[in-house]
């Protein structure tokens, strides 16, 4: 699987309607506590808004939601991937991201031969609370080791300034969510984002 070095991660269709036209080229729809049919509703604005500008979508956590909407790729996180049915998830032909906070869980990861892995968080993140302190750039090195040629992402706490470092250190994609959504400009942020990566492009 290849990956566009800008991942970004929002909320909701109307950012990806918003931001998607920019020139965003992968996008995840990170989804909480809505009902299935508002969920649904969202998975397919956000499907038409990529199919159009040619931009990846990625459907967090609902993998059977995106087995029914014929979506290509799901983000799973520990617990998520132990609750999945992966013989139906593969049977549907999505690819598959799975988060990883540390060896035990990256174990596990590596064991379902996901598309790609995710190490976080890097940096401190004010979106969620997280029981693992940031893992910083050594340890997404180290990860870089451990998964060999499978795309690596480094989400948590990614803004302009630590870009560099974390494709120095490895990463074949940065996750973002606040310094865009929460930034006065999230449009002009978001250009920023996909001139800062155009070298990993
Ligand atoms: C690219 C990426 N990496 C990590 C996560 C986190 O997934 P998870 O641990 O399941 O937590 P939630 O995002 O579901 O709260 C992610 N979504 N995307
Ligand atoms: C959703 C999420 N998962 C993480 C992990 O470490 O698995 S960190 C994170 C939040 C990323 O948001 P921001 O870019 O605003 O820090
Ligand atoms: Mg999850």
């Amino acid at each position: 699987m290849k990956l566009d070095p800008f991942y970004l991660i929002v909320d909701r269709a109307q950012w990806i309607e918003r931001l998607v036209p920019l020139g965003v080229k992968l996008v995840q729809l990170r989804i909480k506590e809505r009902s299935d049919e508002d969920l649904r509703a969202e998975i397919r604005r956000a499907k038409a808004v990529c199919a159009a500008h040619r931009c990846q979508l990625i459907v967090n956590d609902y993998w059977q939601v995106a087995i029914d909407e014929a979506c290509d790729c799901v983000h799973l996180g520990q617990e998520d991937l132990a609750a999945a049915d992966l013989g139906a998830i593969r049977a549907a032909g999505l690819q598959l991201g799975v988060s990883t906070h540390d060896e035990a869980e990256l174990e596990t990861a590596l064991a379902v031969e996901p598309d790609y892995v995710a190490l976080g968080p890097v940096y401190p993140t004010i979106l969620k609370k997280m029981k693992w302190a940031p893992q910083g750039l050594e340890r997404l090195s180290a990860w870089r080791e451990r998964v060999g040629t499978l795309p690596l992402v480094a989400i948590g706490g990614l803004n302009r300034e630590r870009i560099d470092g974390v494709f120095a250190h490895g990463a074949d994609s940065a996750a973002v969510v606040t310094d865009i959504t929460l930034n006065a400009d999230p449009e002009a942020r978001t250009r920023e984002w996909i001139r800062k990566t155009a070298a990993w492009r």
